[in-house]
């Protein structure tokens, strides 16, 4: 569907997340981020105390200077006196007022960063396991920059809005409800005068969370996407020096991060009204204080300590308004952030475990009966049409055919990554759907063209399909195929790192740690797509050492480019646009002279040419 969509008109990265995750943007974040709160709620509890102590705090300190000023200096028949008592303990009130400030400040702080990073990690773990979960068609068609965005930058994104923002707002709600009541048991007609200017606030502030929203979730978008070729550009870096289009590739990147400075600025520009307003506003306040109090004065029913006690109070009601800036800002930008990484935990894996799955047999029968396959729904055409073949348990068979005729996507069809569209994929006389998905791949051992290995020794990647094995076992292991020459020939042997995705290894060694690998995971199926860059005379024939070895006693796919090396395989099946077309052995095909007779002659002329050259 997603992909339909992007024929239409081009689409943005979160309308293509909103086609795949088949929902539409949620944009109230508030109520799906509340939920996180609770696996900390001890500590969330105990900010709200310590931030409802904090206000009591900060609204005791004015009080103190009203006492000071109205009853610090008594008039006496010498003149003015000093209050010296009340002074001494005014003084000490506001020196204990400011030690609890910074101690319960700092203790709160703590306790909240302390709980965002609690939810950050279990928010990542979270993301990280729904990423294992997802289906290929996912990652098909989603650029690894923007999942690396949504794992790593959008969750560090919700940092600001989780761990300063839930204190801040408590404070300055606090902090605005009780200096509305100090401020009334004072004076309710300055309380009334101020609350004139709220409507005005509340509004632009409505105002300014919806237009910051949008900006934001903008500036998100085009993040993702120069992250995006940032990734894209390192995983192909070989491809991109090869072909000399590093300017362009610059260029194109250079023109992302402009997209991105433009959203920016403009988004800047978008809400850059809020914080004059807001000071405008309290200027205004400010001015309602001096003349509500002036006239209190006159009319005896304010002291000048109770207008400077106001002047503290109408700061503390109008500070929290001014800060809502701060907070809106920061609310959009990991609300934004929220909304994709929710997006991407929305987005459902296609394929899903069966509730009750089937016991794996380990006897490797494998049947296709008349399969249809698309990658792409809207796609006219099958990749895979009305294909049945029948692999029987210990059978050797070789496919072979023209390049993107399919013989790859059989594979992915046998191990369950996409789903038929039509027909059914059975192993051991069990379709591949009623089995777990784990089992079903544990089951089948896979050594493709592209091998990948993770960094790490050689022994710790073979350790993986035998994670309790011992390293005497497992170099027994590559002794019995016999690819130990080669290995213990690297720098430090099965010591030696492999660097990342098995970058310090040649090809040829690649494919034979793999192929010890899958011995050691002992499955009863195996599929070899076989490797189409030339490797040494003495590698290439240790690798067909090990990988009949391998096969003995199992069933085999081995998706052959080399005609050469399939001549004694049971059965070959030839594929031509998604259906076998001639299936039998070497000699009965050749008899045939058809395609594969057809493809073995060109085969043969071919290697002839190469050797002649
Ligand atoms: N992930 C994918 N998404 C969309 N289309 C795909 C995908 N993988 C393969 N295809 C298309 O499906 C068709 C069959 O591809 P497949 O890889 O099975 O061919 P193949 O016969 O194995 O080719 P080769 O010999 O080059 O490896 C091709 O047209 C290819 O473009």
């Amino acid at each position: 569907m997603a992909e339909k969509l992007r024929q239409e008109r081009a689409l943005n990265d979160i309308e293509l997340e909103q086609a795949l995750a088949k929902k539409s943007l949620d944009r109230n974040m508030f109520w799906r981020l509340l939920p996180l709160l609770q696996q900390v709620w001890g500590k969330v509890t105990a900010v709200i105390l310590l931030e409802t102590l904090l206000v009591g705090v900060i609204f005791i300190r004015p009080w103190f200077l009203r006492e000071v000023i109205d009853h610090g200096f008594l008039q006496s028949a010498q003149g003015v006196i000093l209050n010296t008592p009340l002074l001494v303990w005014m003084s000490i009130g506001m020196g204990l007022s400011w030690i609890v400030r910074f101690g319960v400040s700092g203790l709160s702080q703590y306790l909240s960063g302390s709980a965002a990073v609690h939810i950050l990690n279990s928010l990542r773990v979270q993301v990280f396991a729904h990423l294992q979960q997802l289906s290929m068609r996912y990652f098909d068609q989603t650029k690894a920059g923007r999942i690396i965005s949504r794992a790593d930058r959008d969750i560090d994104a919700l940092e600001p809005l989780l761990i300063q923002g839930p204190p801040e707002l408590l404070s300055a709600l606090l902090r605005f409800v009780v200096a509305s009541v100090a401020l009334w048991i004072i004076s309710p007609k300055l309380l009334l005068a101020l609350a004139s200017i709220v409507p005005v606030l509340f509004a632009a502030t409505w105002l300014f969370k919806r237009i910051s929203e949008k900006n934001w979730a903008k500036v998100a978008e085009a993040r993702a996407r120069f992250t995006a070729h940032l990734v894209e550009t390192v995983s192909g870096v070989r491809i991109i020096k090869q072909t000399v289009i590093e300017d362009d590739n610059a260029t194109r990147y250079r023109a992302l991060l402009h997209d991105f400075n433009t959203t920016l600025i403009k988004g800047n520009l978008r809400s850059s009204w809020f914080l004059p307003l807001t000071q405008v506003l309290s200027t205004v306040g400010m001015a309602f204080l001096l003349a509500t109090g002036s006239l209190g004065i006159v009319e005896h029913e304010m002291t000048v300590g109770q207008i400077a006690q106001s002047l503290f109070y109408v700061q503390l009601f109008l500070g929290p308004l001014q800060e809502l800036n701060d907070l809106f800002e920061r609310y959009s930008t990991g609300a934004s952030s929220a909304q994709r990484i929710f997006l991407l935990l929305d987005t459902e894996p296609e394929i899903i475990d069966p509730a009750t799955p089937q016991l794996p047999a380990v006897r490797g029968h494998v049947a296709f009966n008349k399969v249809h396959f698309k990658y792409n729904p809207q796609a006219p055409g099958y990749v895979i049409q009305d294909l049945s073949l029948e692999i029987p348990a210990g059978q050797v068979l070789a496919i072979v055919g023209p390049t993107g005729h399919g013989k790859s996507t059989i594979v992915q069809l046998l191990t369950r990554f996409y789903e038929v569209n039509a027909g059914e994929v059975l192993v051991d006389g069990v379709n591949v759907k009623d089995y777990e998905q784990s089992s079903l791949r544990r089951k089948v051992g896979l050594v493709l063209q592209d091998n990948v290995l993770f960094s790490g020794t050689v022994l710790e990647n073979l350790r993986l399909a035998a994670p309790q094995a011992s390293d005497a076992e497992l170099i027994h292991a590559v002794k019995e195929l016999g690819a130990d020459e080669i290995l213990e020939r690297l720098p430090q042997g099965y010591a030696t790192q492999v660097g990342p995705l098995g970058a310090f290894l040649s090809h040829g060694q690649r494919q034979l740690v793999c192929i010890v690998r899958a011995y050691l995971a002992n499955p009863a199926i195996l599929v070899l797509d076989e490797a189409t860059s030339a490797v040494d005379l003495q590698t290439e024939r240790k690798i067909q050492t090990a990988f009949r070895r391998l096969c003995e006693g199992r069933t085999a796919i081995i998706i052959a480019h080399r005609l050469s090396t399939i001549r004694d395989a049971d059965a070959i099946a030839v594929i031509r646009d998604g259906q076998v077309v001639e299936k039998g052995s070497h000699g009965q095909l050749i008899a045939l002279d058809g395609h594969y007779s057809g493809l073995y002659k060109a085969y043969q002329e071919a290697s002839e040419t190469t050797l002649a050259a």
